[in-house]
């Protein structure tokens, strides 16, 4: 796993996290223009992956594609608190030799961001033609538009709103609540192989917001299989699913982050070009374009979908388009072409 090393980092609260690592996937055209890419809640660094194991975004990031290799390079770290490779509650704590686990500091996404600037500089990387990123994900492609408009060149924030909304923070309070009352759970200290239901029932909470009713009363059309409606199994699946691949105490790390992240009353002075997605109920356009209409410098796009939320991570062909019009926009990648 490639993995870039950047010490210690002060975090938005003082604390120092120590030997900070980031996990990361490379890909593209060697020495093309640098395109940062920003997963969600739950992907992680393999935005690309492979041809037999795609990432999350294979349909849209690859050779002649709308972010398109064959011109850039794309880096996409784990995030700081993930669990997959960068540094986060499964970590060892060096003060103690002993993972971290429900001890791992409070972290913000400004934190995420900084620590990724800071991987950047170690990797000899001193520019970014875009940094593109959907929900957690476009939190912080807006924080990378707070806190260094000089270093990127233009931000996409997609399926996201300025802060994390009333409606967002419920259902991530029904999440929290969710891990923390599991006895399995044990105060963070589970043992391998735990049946976390606390997690499940958080993953199938929050898989009701990443969707529109529209496209489950589409799917399961009320389908019953004697025993349970298909909607109820395809939930408990969802659990199951995510509590298998993912850490608890990472899931809260990265809630709690989302909860507290607010630009709403900062002016990004950096081209913005964001989308939103119709039916997305945690991060309405309602919300994103009276914001981003304050903005100096901001264009956008609204995708109709079903899919609500997710949208930006399915249906490619509805808007990729416009990530790549916007690429084409870009002031370097005219001269790499
Ligand atoms: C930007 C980011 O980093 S986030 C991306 C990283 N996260 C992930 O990849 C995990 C989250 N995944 C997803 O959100 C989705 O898979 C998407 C958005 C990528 C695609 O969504 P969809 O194509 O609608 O598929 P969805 O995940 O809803 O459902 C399909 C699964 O449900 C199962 N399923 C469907 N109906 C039922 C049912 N009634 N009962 C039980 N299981 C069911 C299918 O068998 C399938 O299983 P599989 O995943 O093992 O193949
Ligand atoms: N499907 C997304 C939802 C949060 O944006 C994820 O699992 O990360």
């Amino acid at each position: 796993m490639a993995v870039v090393s950047i010490g210690a980092l002060t975090l938005e609260s003082n604390k120092i996290l120590r030997d900070v690592e980031l996990a990361y996937e490379k890909n593209g055209k060697k020495d093309g223009p640098v395109i940062l890419v920003c997963h969600a809640l739950t992907g992680d660094q393999f935005a690309v992956g492979t041809d037999e194991n795609p990432g999350w975004w294979h349909g849209l990031i690859g050779p002649g594609k709308a972010v398109d290799t064959n011109v850039f390079q794309v880096i996409t770290f784990n995030v700081l608190g993930g669990c997959n490779g960068s540094t986060g509650p499964l970590s060892i704590d060096p003060e103690t030799g002993d993972p971290y686990r429900a001890s791992f500091p409070e972290l913000t996404i400004r934190d995420m961001v900084r620590a990724e600037r800071a991987a950047l500089k170690q990797m000899g990387i001193d520019h970014l033609s875009a940094v593109i990123g959907g929900s957690l994900g476009g939190m912080k492609a807006l924080e990378w538009g707070h806190l260094y408009p000089d270093f990127v060149e233009k931000i996409m924030p997609l399926a996201v709103t300025p802060a994390y909304g009333d409606y967002g923070v419920a259902f991530n309070h029904i999440g929290i609540q969710a891990i923390l009352s599991d006895a399995e759970y044990n105060d963070g200290n589970y043992p391998e192989g735990a049946n976390l239901k606390g997690l499940q029932v958080a993953r199938m909470a929050g898989m009701v917001t990443y969707r529109s009713g529209n496209l489950f009363n589409q799917r399961f059309a009320r389908c019953h299989d004697g025993t349970q409606f298909d909607i109820q199994s395809y939930l408990s699946y969802q659990g199951e699913k995510l509590a298998s691949r993912f850490d608890p105490n990472s899931y809260l790390t990265l809630l709690k982050a989302m909860n507290t992240h607010d630009v709403t009353e900062k002016t990004l002075d950096v081209n913005i070009f964001s989308l939103s997605f119709t039916q997305d109920l945690l991060y309405p356009s309602e919300w994103m374009i009276p914001w981003l209409q304050k903005m100096p410098n901001a264009s956008w796009e609204i995708i109709e979908t079903d899919f609500g939320h997710d949208g930006f991570l399915v249906e490619f062909e509805k808007w990729g388009p416009h990530i790549q019009n916007q690429l084409e926009e870009l002031a370097v990648p005219q001269l790499s072409r």
